[in-house]
């Protein structure tokens, strides 16, 4: 039985998702890679900046040393933020053994190609290493307080998926596993754009109605792109998909939500960033979306206007009168 896990990525998902593993009986070393908040975290024993109020368990120790973190075990699970994910990938490559297993947890793109994260390690690593996916409805403050939640891990491999599964399932985390490793990344990488969305229809006073609606057919555009690059049709009615749709496009943990409620409510990009200081995958998630559905002739007119309205400026009213003044249509 696996009993131990590298985690990299001391932000708010990687560090919940390090206490859950230790929470559960799984030796957890966590790596971040700024030394000076590393050596805070370790002398707190907690991660005050992200996860403030929530003790470290007894298994889980903190290093800002790479080579350390992915010899530490065979399973590695990445939670960085997109844009840093190859890098990653780049600088652990020296360091992984013939055994080494690479998961991740981060949600988006490849900035440079818009490629989904299972290419990027094809690219880095090469097709021999197992992989799995991780991702659905979690905030991490509501996984570190021990609230029930539900994730997917998608795997190629049984094997995999199922080490995962004994180091993360127990009675308030729920595991269900999957094959579909490019569904779920698309559900997790293209709500976040949709989660935007909503923001800023909230931010400009619309009501129950339009985010419903936001949130339906914003389904059918994470639909038609993900089916189109391969994904299953059932894979986006569950967690990676509606779960994780209707979870940031409702509740204000979300910071996509917030900087989308941000920007409805005048605000600049620039300050809307700057206020939430944390990761916003959906800033660059909203491009490669937009880029990708370009390249292949999908309609995505939810997130063509969030696109507009994050790199041309285009007044977000002025976004929301382009999508109601559309062609009539058949709904399916
Ligand atoms: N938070 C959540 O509830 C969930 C997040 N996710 C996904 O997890 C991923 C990570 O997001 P999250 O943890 O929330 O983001 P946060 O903003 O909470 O933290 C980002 C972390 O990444 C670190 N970082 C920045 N640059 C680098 C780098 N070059 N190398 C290593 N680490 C770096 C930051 O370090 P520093 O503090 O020094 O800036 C910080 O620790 C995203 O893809 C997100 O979509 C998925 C599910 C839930
Ligand atoms: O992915 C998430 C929850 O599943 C976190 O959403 P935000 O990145 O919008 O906060």
């Amino acid at each position: 039985m696996t009993t131990s896990i590298s985690i990299l990525g001391a932000g708010s998902w990687g560090t919940a998702l390090a206490i859950q593993a230790a929470r559960n009986d799984c030796s957890t070393l966590l790596w971040g890679h700024d030394s000076a908040k590393i050596k805070k975290i370790e002398q707190d024993k907690k991660n005050q900046r992200y996860l403030p109020d929530i003790d470290f368990p007894e298994l889980l120790h903190v290093t800002d040393n790479l080579e350390q973190a992915v010899r530490f075990s065979s399973i590695i699970l990445i939670a960085v933020p997109s844009h840093v994910f190859k890098d990653t990938l780049i600088k652990i490559a020296p360091f992984l053994s013939r055994d080494s297993k690479i998961a991740w947890a981060t949600k988006g793109f490849d900035p440079e190609d818009g490629s989904l994260l299972h290419a990027v390690v094809g690219q880095v690593l090469g097709n021999h290493v197992a992989t799995a996916v991780m991702s659905g409805p979690t905030f991490a403050g509501e996984v570190a307080a021990k609230l029930p939640t539900a994730i997917t891990i998608a795997s190629a491999s049984p094997l995999f998926a199922m080490q995962l599964t004994e180091i993360y399932h127990n009675q308030y985390f729920r595991t269900y596993t999957s094959s579909d490793i490019i569904g779920v990344q698309v559900g997790g990488a293209v709500k976040n754009v949709l989660a935007i969305a909503a923001g800023i229809a909230d931010g400009l006073g619309f009501g129950a109605n339009t985010r419903a609606a936001l949130i339906t057919r914003g389904l059918t555009e994470i639909m038609r792109l993900g089916t189109q690059l391969g994904g299953q049709h059932d894979t986006f009615m569950g967690l990676a998909g509606l779960g994780d749709l209707i979870l940031t496009c409702t509740d204000n943990q979300s910071r996509n939500r917030r900087f989308g409620l941000a920007l409805g409510q005048g605000k600049s990009k620039q300050q809307a960033v700057t206020e939430i200081g944390q990761e916003i995958e959906g800033v660059s998630a909203a491009r490669e979306t937009y880029q990708l559905s370009q390249k292949l002739d999908i309609d995505m007119p939810i997130t063509e206007q969030t696109y507009r309205v994050l790199y041309e400026n285009l007044d977000p009213r002025k976004a929301v009168q382009n999508l109601l003044n559309r062609d009539q249509k058949a709904e399916v």
